[in-house]
Formats: structure tokens, C-alpha cells, sequence
């Protein structure tokens, strides 16, 4: 694996559904002119794949073998991340209740997890003035060696609130179901074999349920510039 330059700060952001990586990643990213990559995006893109191309989401031998096909690319500007599966733009397809519903069934296969992982490693390396990664398993598994690792969390009604305030007009949802759909997913995420959602023993907990977004970003860059100022 080839390293990104000395003077790049890779930061890894984890958690689990709505507890505000994605704002505060693009946002700490865009402030301190670092490349952003969404690890999520890139595993639904792979399970709206499977679904356009009629493979069967349940069956994990199906996924396994189909895992190497479609070709998956993320643009990493934080003022407008892109994700392109074979060259189609991905970034409304990937975002429905159908991909939602099925993303964690896709992501639990070991082989899916292989190649996005590699995929994932390659794109940090070549952020040459560092990036923010976020996802489920960046602190453990893909980049265990980030310069700093963040875990951020939030009540189930705080993320199920958040969630179902994104969806309100674009898909019926009610607070209910939202919090018991979010809540279904974590367990599966936490409970796979490969790579659970979990935190690293390194990792900063923060903890946003009482929090404005501001005050996440603020309290992330805070630490960023600590342990650029530390390294200097
Ligand atoms: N601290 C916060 N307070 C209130 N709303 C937030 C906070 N952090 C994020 N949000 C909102 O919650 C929703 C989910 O945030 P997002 O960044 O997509 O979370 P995640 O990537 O962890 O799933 C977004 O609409 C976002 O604007
Ligand atoms: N590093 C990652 C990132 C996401 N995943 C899986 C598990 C998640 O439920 C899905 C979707 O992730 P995404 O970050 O888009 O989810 P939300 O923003 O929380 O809705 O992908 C993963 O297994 N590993």
C-alpha cells in the first residue's frame, strides 16, 4: 500500500446511522482544504448495482461473485463529492429506501468488503494534502494507522429525528418507523463477521446528541489542528 505524503493528515470519522459524519466530514474537509471520501456511498453504489443488474441481495454467493463487476469512482472535493458506477452518476439512485433497506445485506460480504476496502486505501493514498474518511470501519479496518480517529454517536431518537427530517417530502416516512429502521440497520452493521461497526481503541468519542452541527464541526477541527500542531 503506498502512503500518502508526510505532511497529509488522515482523519477517520465513524458511527452509526445519523449521527452526523457525512455534515461534519465534507464540512472539516472543505475548512481545511482536505480531500472527502463517503465509505457509505461507495457501498450503496455496489448495492444499487446488484439491484439494477437482478442479482439477489439475500443470496451472499450471488454478491461474491458479481462483487468485482461494476466499476465504482468517488470524487473527493468536499464542496461536491461525486460517485459514478460505470460511469453513471449514482448520487440520487443510491439514496433510496430500496438501497437503505438492503446496503447492509451487500456490505456484509466479505468479497464486497475486499474490494471497496482496497478501493478506499488507494484513494487516501493518493490524497496528497490528507483527507477525511468516513464510514463504519475506517478506524479499525481500512486505515488503522488515520492520524486521528473520531466515533461520533447520538441517541436513537436524536438520529432517528434528523433522518426522518431529510426525508420528510421526498419519501413517506413517519418518526416510528424511521427510528426502528435505523436501529435495524445498526444491529446488522455491529453484527457482521467482517469489519463491524465499531470504535477503535483510539478513537475520540464524541458524543452529538446535545450538540449544534457547528459545534461538532468546531470540536473535530479543534482536534485536527491539535495533532497537526503536535507533529510540527
Ligand atoms: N449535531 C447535529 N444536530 C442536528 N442535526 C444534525 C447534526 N449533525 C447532523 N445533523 C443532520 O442530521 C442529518 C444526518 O446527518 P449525516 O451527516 O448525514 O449523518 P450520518 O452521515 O452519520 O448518517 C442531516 O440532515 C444533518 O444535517
Ligand atoms: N465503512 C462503511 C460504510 C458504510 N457501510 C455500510 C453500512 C451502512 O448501513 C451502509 C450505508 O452507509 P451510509 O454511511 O451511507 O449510511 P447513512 O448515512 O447512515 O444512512 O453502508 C459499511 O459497511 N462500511
Amino acid at each position: 500500500m503506498e502512503t500518502a505524503a508526510p505532511s497529509a493528515v488522515i482523519v477517520a470519522i465513524d458511527g452509526p446511522s445519523g449521527t452526523g459524519k457525512s455534515s461534519t466530514s465534507k464540512a472539516v474537509a472543505a475548512k481545511l482544504g482536505l480531500r472527502y471520501l463517503d465509505t457509505g456511498a461507495q457501498y450503496r453504489a455496489i448495492t444499487w448495482w446488484m439491484i439494477t443488474n437482478g442479482i439477489d441481495t439475500d443470496d451472499p454467493h450471488a454478491i461474491a461473485v458479481a462483487a468485482g463487476k461494476p466499476g465504482i469512482v468517488s470524487g473527493t472535493d468536499p464542496a461536491a463529492p461525486t460517485i459514478t458506477v460505470d460511469g453513471l452518476d449514482a448520487s440520487g439512485p443510491i439514496r433510496t429506501q430500496e438501497v437503505t433497506s438492503k446496503v447492509s445485506a451487500v456490505s456484509a460480504v466479505p468479497e464486497v468488503r475486499t474490494l471497496i476496502t482496497e478501493l478506499q486505501r488507494s484513494i487516501a493514498a493518493s490524497a496528497e494534502g490528507g483527507i477525511v474518511v468516513e464510514g463504519r470501519d475506517i478506524g479499525t479496518t481500512v486505515l488503522p494507522d488515520a492520524d486521528l480517529k473520531i466515533f461520533l454517536t447520538a441517541s436513537p431518537e436524536a438520529r432517528a429525528a434528523r433522518r426522518s427530517g431529510e426525508l420528510r417530502g421526498k419519501e413517506a416516512t413517519d418518526l416510528a418507523a424511521t427510528k426502528e429502521a435505523l436501529i435495524k440497520r445498526d444491529a446488522a452493521d455491529s453484527g457482521r463477521k467482517t469489519s463491524p461497526l465499531a470504535k477503535a481503541g483510539d478513537a475520540v468519542e464524541v458524543d452529538t446528541t446535545e450538540l449544534t452541527l457547528d459545534q461538532v464541526i468546531e470540536c473535530v477541527v479543534t482536534l485536527v489542528e491539535e495533532k497537526r500542531a503536535a507533529r510540527t
